[in-house]
């Protein structure tokens, strides 16, 4: 998708949202061919000093890309090991390392070119360095293209816990070149499509609909359907960040599943089940205690687990999961005030609700069902 300017000089077609934010609002760019197209993603770089961050699995495959649209500008990469493990502050300090060797100022742009793990690691550092410098998110996964490259949440793993050392802090921009999705494995694709389904589940029963016409084609990554999907999720969250940017009310709807998601990842050892897998069995364990509470019907359970297999992705807990660590760990969880949980649960499609106060004995029976 191509069409050329008054100067010759080829621009892709994108189609532009808008994350509104003030100040800080900024565009995402949808389309195809975006990474060779610097000139409409180059604008949003203010100063002089540029680090890409990337890793070793996304640099050979798109860095040079990156780099070329950088030209004239003082600019510098860093590759880092691939994996979730690498979410971490020693990785942290290593791009701030990098950025402390380019000497980089407070007009300075990182760049994060990879998945949700580079997108979060450089987010954070680059809102670390000098208490705060832009970053422009180019996300390469489907996961990071729907969800994590938008709404500014970075941060970095513990070994105690997901994401427990993190900031807000809004990209610049983000460019999303669906081209880049041609090299992903097959099971990281179909753990972005968990964070799709999630948009329909919490808030949007007509696109969870729409998910169950196109669940083949989108299985089969047909470009329409898929190009679709992406913009609807990212229309989603845009709109849920512009009204709540900082999860003081409807952004902790986005975390349905994650509570038991990120104690998952967390006790299965970070990388072993990927994100978007750890959150399609949390939603059914949300999905699952809501029923039991009596609060939602089974036959909506029933259309998530079924929707999410058509997908091909998890809808039970591992063998071997531990009840009783995963019920510790959900109490480390960011949404929790006080000492108690505050859950994410569902009336059914389309309809999450943030539920404070369910007792440790309703959670028991669902994380005992492995
Ligand atoms: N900040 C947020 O709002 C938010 C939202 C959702 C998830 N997250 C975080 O995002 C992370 C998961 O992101 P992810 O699923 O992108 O994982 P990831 O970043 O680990 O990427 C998945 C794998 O795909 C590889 N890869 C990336 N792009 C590729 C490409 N185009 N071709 C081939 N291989 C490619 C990566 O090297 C990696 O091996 C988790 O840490 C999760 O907590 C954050
Ligand atoms: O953007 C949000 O808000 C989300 O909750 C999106 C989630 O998909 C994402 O995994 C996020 O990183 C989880 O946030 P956390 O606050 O639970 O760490
Ligand atoms: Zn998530």
């Amino acid at each position: 998708m191509a069409a050329r300017t008054g100067a010759g000089r080829r621009m892709s077609l994108a189609r532009q949202l808008d994350v509104v934010l003030g100040p800080r609002s900024y565009p995402i760019w949808i389309g195809q061919g975006l990474l060779a197209d610097s000139g409409r993603w180059r604008s949003v770089i203010r100063g002089r000093h540029v680090l890409v961050v990337s890793n070793e699995t996304v640099a050979p495959l798109y860095l040079d890309a990156v780099l070329r649209g950088l030209d004239g500008l003082h600019s510098a990469s860093l590759v880092l090991p691939d994996g979730e493990q690498h979410k971490s502050l020693a990785r942290c300090a290593e791009v701030l390392d990098a950025l402390a060797a380019l000497k980089a100022n407070r007009d300075a742009c990182v760049i994060a070119l990879g998945g949700g793990v580079i997108g979060d690691l450089a987010g954070f550092a680059a809102a670390c360095w000098m208490r705060g410098v832009d970053f422009l998110q180019i996300p390469t996964t489907l996961l990071a293209q729907v969800d994590s490259s938008v709404g500014g949440k970075t941060g970095v793993n513990l070994p105690a816990g997901k994401n427990l050392v993190g900031a807000f802090h809004q990209p610049r921009g983000v460019v999303i070149d669906t081209d880049t999705l041609a090299t992903l494995p097959p099971r990281e694709y179909r753990s972005g499509l968990a964070e799709v389904v999630k948009y329909g589940a919490i808030g949007d029963a007509e696109f969870f609909a729409w998910l169950q016409r196109n669940a083949a084609a989108l299985a089969a990554r047909e470009p329409a359907a898929l190009g679709e999907a992406i913009a609807r999720s990212c229309l989603h969250k845009a709109g849920v960040v512009a009204r709540d940017e900082r999860e003081e009310g409807e952004r902790a709807l986005l975390n349905f599943g994650h509570t038991f998601g990120h104690a998952l990842e967390t006790f299965s050892g970070y990388g072993q089940l990927l994100h978007g897998e750890a959150v399609a069995i949390g939603m059914v364990l949300a999905a699952q205690l809501s029923q039991q509470l009596g609060r939602a019907p089974s036959r909506d359970t029933q259309a998530l687990i079924a929707l999410l297999q058509a997908l091909d992705l998890p809808t039970a807990l591992p063998a071997g999961s531990d009840a009783e660590e995963l019920l510790r760990l959900m109490y480390l969880d960011k949404k929790n005030l006080s000492g108690h949980l505050r859950l994410i649960l569902w009336r059914g499609i389309g309809a999450a609700e943030i539920v404070p106060g369910v007792a440790d004995a309703a959670i028991r029976p669902v994380l005992r069902a492995a």
